[in-house]
């Protein structure tokens, strides 16, 4: 009988093993499994990744940092919370990836997203390996000093983990431009030094153009460019759209000028449909409500006439031509794919991280639909964190018509990659397969490069 030591462990042996040291690790695993198919295939006649375990040592994280984050809240009391750093793998540039505060963060959840981070920096041909952190800490509700005092607590353990050239984290949900700022603050207290250790900062001290916009106006560009590639155009198409935040508003923004129309956009409590369309003078709306009132989606039902709020609900049952789930992960599931692929759906763009289930996924691959995989489509966010490590280090700052000419070019060179690699024939291309295996090539290649380190 095989062990797991052997060489040529097939997909079950592999998968039985992953299982076992990460048990109750859901999310992980999904992530690991989803990966793992593609690449059984792809190594099969390919001794060297066999023999290094390339496959085995990615989905290993590097390291783990976990740790203690107090805070004072307004009413002077001390709450407690954990924090994590997942540093996955730098085998082609420092650990890079985002960070989330909300209350369903765990080291599962944040395992699954550096993995992903992994393969998806690799696709972007820029220098980054893949990280990603956190902490359950849930800023709704809570006061700007609150978030500040979090904030600064949490970087006073985590600067000691992090550098330009070591690990460089980002915003994620729940982490915006607000506790960028707060964090970069304490940071530079803490070191007395000036230097791109985060992204997504403002353009005031450093931070990127582009960057705010560059998730969900990427996943568009993805979608753009599937749609290209089967003789189709995003203009004259409905959008079905999950999420307020900063990835779904920009998705938004994107169709709409390109000349579609939005239908939905939702939160953790419910979904809007606003059968006239989201147009940019109501998306500003939401972005006020979502960044500066912090309100919930149902407001905009009662602000908008001819909208409804589905309480509980997801969007999913709206009839569309193209989906965008940028919510968060696991919102899109098998009984909900089948119901937007009978509803006539041709495409589905991910700018949210996962968020479709495997049964969800099979479902799409079946219809031969133009699925594409998250850690394709929303690779644009962080091919501009790349480009704002790369200003920083330069002491430059470009302007806001290059940066955008070179994220719609980034993401078509990612659209390329998932097309070499995920040809299917006839017309069909497996994203999946595309971005898991050219992502995968690169990180494999460095590190057979490197010996067994
Ligand atoms: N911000 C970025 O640059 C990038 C973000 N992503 C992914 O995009 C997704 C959204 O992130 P952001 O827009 O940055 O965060 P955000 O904090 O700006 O917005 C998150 C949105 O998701 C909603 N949400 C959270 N939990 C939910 C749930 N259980 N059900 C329904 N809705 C829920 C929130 O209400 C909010 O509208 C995440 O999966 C994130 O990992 C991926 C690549 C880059
Ligand atoms: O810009 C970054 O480094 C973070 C992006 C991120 O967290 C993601 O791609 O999921």
């Amino acid at each position: 009988m095989a062990s797991v030591y052997d060489r040529h462990v097939d997909l079950d042996q592999f998968m039985k093993g992953v299982k076992k040291r990460n048990h109750g690790q859901t999310e992980f695993i999904q992530a690991v499994q989803e990966v793992a198919q593609d690449i059984f295939e792809f190594i099969e006649d390919k001794e060297q990744y066999h023999t290094a375990q390339i496959l085995r040592r990615i989905a290993e994280p590097d390291r783990i940092v976990s740790f203690r984050v107090c805070w004072e809240d307004d009413e002077h009391n001390i709450r407690v919370q954990r924090g994590w750093r997942v540093q996955n793998n730098n085998a082609i540039g420092p650990y890079k990836g985002g960070i989330r505060f909300h209350s369903s963060v765990n080291e599962s959840v944040l395992k699954f997203l550096a993995f992903e981070q992994t393969f998806k920096n690799s696709l972007t041909g820029l220098p980054m390996g893949g990280g990603k952190g956190g902490s359950n800490f849930n800023p709704k509700g809570k006061s700007d000093s609150e978030v500040m005092r979090f904030c600064q607590s949490f970087m006073s353990e985590l600067y000691r983990h992090i550098g330009p050239n070591t690990d460089v984290p980002a915003g994620d949900i729940g982490v915006g431009g607000r506790e960028i700022g707060y964090m970069f603050g304490q940071y530079k207290r803490l070191t007395g030094r000036w230097e791109g250790v985060l992204t997504g900062k403002a353009t005031e001290y450093g931070g990127s153009q582009m960057r705010p916009e560059a998730t969900g106006y990427g996943a568009v560009y993805f979608l753009q460019n599937m749609l290209k590639h089967a003789g189709h155009d995003v203009e004259g198409k409905t959008a079905v759209i999950s999420g307020s935040g900063n990835v779904a508003t920009h998705a938004a923004e994107k169709i709409v000028q390109l000349g579609g129309k939005v239908l939905t956009l939702s939160d953790s409590g419910g979904f809007i449909h606003d059968p006239d369309g989201i147009d940019q003078e109501k998306i500003d709306w939401v972005k006020r409500l979502k960044n500066e009132r912090r309100g919930r989606i149902s407001e905009y039902a009662d602000h908008f006439t001819g909208a409804t709020y589905h309480d509980g609900k997801r969007p999913w049952d709206v009839t569309c031509d193209v989906a965008l789930p940028c919510a968060t992960q696991n919102e899109l599931n098998e009984g909900e794919a089948k119901e937007l692929v009978e509803n006539g759906v041709i495409a589905v763009s991910e700018g949210a991280n996962m968020p479709t289930t495997l049964d969800g996924v099979k479902v799409f691959h079946d219809a031969k639909i133009m699925y594409g995989p998250g850690k394709a489509a929303n690779a644009g966010g962080v091919a501009v964190s790349g480009l704002e490590m790369s200003q920083n280090s330069e002491r430059i700052s470009w302007n806001q018509e290059r940066l955008g000419d070179m994220l719609t070019e980034l993401m078509a060179d990612i659209h390329e990659k998932c097309v070499e690699y995920g040809d299917q024939g006839e017309g069909h291309v497996d994203y999946v397969k595309g971005a898991n295996i050219a992502g995968f090539k690169k990180v494999a290649d460095a590190m057979l490069a490197f010996g067994v380190v």
